[in-house]
This record gives C-alpha cells, structure tokens and sequence, in this order.
C-alpha cells in the first residue's frame, strides 16, 4: 500500500508492541534525547520542553505547558505546535520499543483551543506493529491528566536504519551530536539502542 492510503490503524495480524526488556521502569523521567530537539531539548529557547515519562506497556506520558512563543491565534497554541507535542510524545514510544523510527504519517483532531499557560497532559501508545510500521495513538487533555480533551491523533512511524539520519542530516549537528563523551547521550539522540 502506498503512503498515501495507508490506514492509520494496526492491520489484521499486526504483532502486540513488547516492550523492551531494559525499557525504563513506568513513571522514569525520559529526559531530552537531544538537547537541540525542538520537542524536548533544553538548547531550544523557544521549543516545547516537553518532558516525557515512561508508562506501564508500551506507552508515555507527557507533559507541556503553552508558552507565549506557541501562540497561533491571539491567547491560543498554534495547532501545529500541539501537533509537535502530539508527535514528540508518540515519537518517544520507540525508546520503549528500541527501535529508531521516524513519523511516516500524523493525523490530529483538534478537539478543544489549548490557551497560553494551559499544560497539556499527554497520553501516547502504541497500538500494533506490521513489519517497518509502528502503529501509535496519542490524547493531549487540559490541565490535568483526566481533564478534558484537546487534541488526538494517530500516527504511523517507519522503521529506519540509523544512516537515516547520517545520510540527511546537516553534517555540522551530525559531528556534534556523535561527538558527546556521553555514549547514552549519542545513541538517544539517534535514537539508537546503545
Ligand atoms: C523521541 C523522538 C522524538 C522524535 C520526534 C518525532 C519524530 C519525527 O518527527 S521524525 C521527523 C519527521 N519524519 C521524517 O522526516 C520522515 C521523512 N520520510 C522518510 O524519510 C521516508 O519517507 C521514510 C523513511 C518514512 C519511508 O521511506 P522508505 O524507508 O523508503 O519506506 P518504504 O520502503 O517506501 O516503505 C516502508 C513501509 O512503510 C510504509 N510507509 C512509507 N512511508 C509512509 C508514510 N509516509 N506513511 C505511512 N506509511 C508509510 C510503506 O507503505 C511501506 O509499507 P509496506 O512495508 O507495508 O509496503
């Protein structure tokens, strides 16, 4: 099937997502995975700061608080940032998994406007893999963890080999990020099972 017409929904005989056996325990703060990620990374002034947490299975919970430099209309988060959000915490799945993947596919309903100052509190799982293709579902809630629903999503990512990123990614960041003494630090920012 295509890109373009695939389902967003784990086919018929599509594998359970099993966790990985030195995934971090649930409720472990994940951490950046790479201090430039516009997603979580601390060196992003203006970026999400998103600060995801390893969950029970394969899932995430995440959390991100709307700032001044996240606004699309007056007062409101731009919908693309919260679909960064969305991305950002379903993308965080794949450390669960060991697996480097990229997002092939995002679809968002936005439910509810997400003010300036709000947190969203974000839920993401993976639903089902089929060879390459990780099937993940995502809910951001106002406030609090049960509040009410602002935006959802599902999502596919692709497995890729780690020269994904070798191959197309500016050499200046690639050098710097392979250069960190910090070996877990390298492979997170690939997303690669050190
Ligand atoms: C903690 C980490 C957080 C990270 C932040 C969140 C993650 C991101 O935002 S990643 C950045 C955004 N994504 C990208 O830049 C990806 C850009 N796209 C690409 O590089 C390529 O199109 C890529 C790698 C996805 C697929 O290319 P390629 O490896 O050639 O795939 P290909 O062999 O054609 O297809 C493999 C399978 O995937 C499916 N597939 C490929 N592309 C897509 C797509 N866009 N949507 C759905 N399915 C797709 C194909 O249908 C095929 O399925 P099947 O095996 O059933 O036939």
């Amino acid at each position: 099937m295509g890109p373009g017409r695939t389902t967003l929904v784990p086919p018929p005989g599509a594998a359970s997502p099993v966790r990985h056996p030195e995934a971090p325990a649930p409720g472990t703060l994940l951490g950046p995975h790479y201090d430039q990620c516009f997603g979580c990374g601390e060196g992003q002034p203006h970026g999400l700061h998103l600060q995801a947490r390893a969950g029970e299975g394969v899932s995430i919970t995440a959390e991100f608080t709307v700032q001044p430099a996240h606004q699309g209309a007056p007062g409101l988060a731009h919908g693309g940032v919260l679909a960064s959000a969305l991305d950002e915490t379903l993308g965080s799945l794949n450390w669960l998994l060991r697996v480097i993947a990229v997002t092939g596919r995002l679809e968002t309903d936005f439910v509810r406007p997400v003010p300036v100052g709000a947190t969203l509190h974000l839920e993401a799982r993976c639903m089902g893999i089929d060879g390459r293709k990780i099937y993940a579902s995502a809910v951001g809630r106002i406030d609090r963890p049960d509040g009410p629903v602002a935006v959802r999503a599902d999502a596919v990512f692709i497995e890729v080999k780690l020269d994904h990123f070798t191959r197309n990614g500016r050499p200046e960041e690639i050098k710097a990020a392979m250069a960190d003494p910090d070996q877990i630090k390298v492979a997170r920012a690939f997303e690669v099972n050190p």
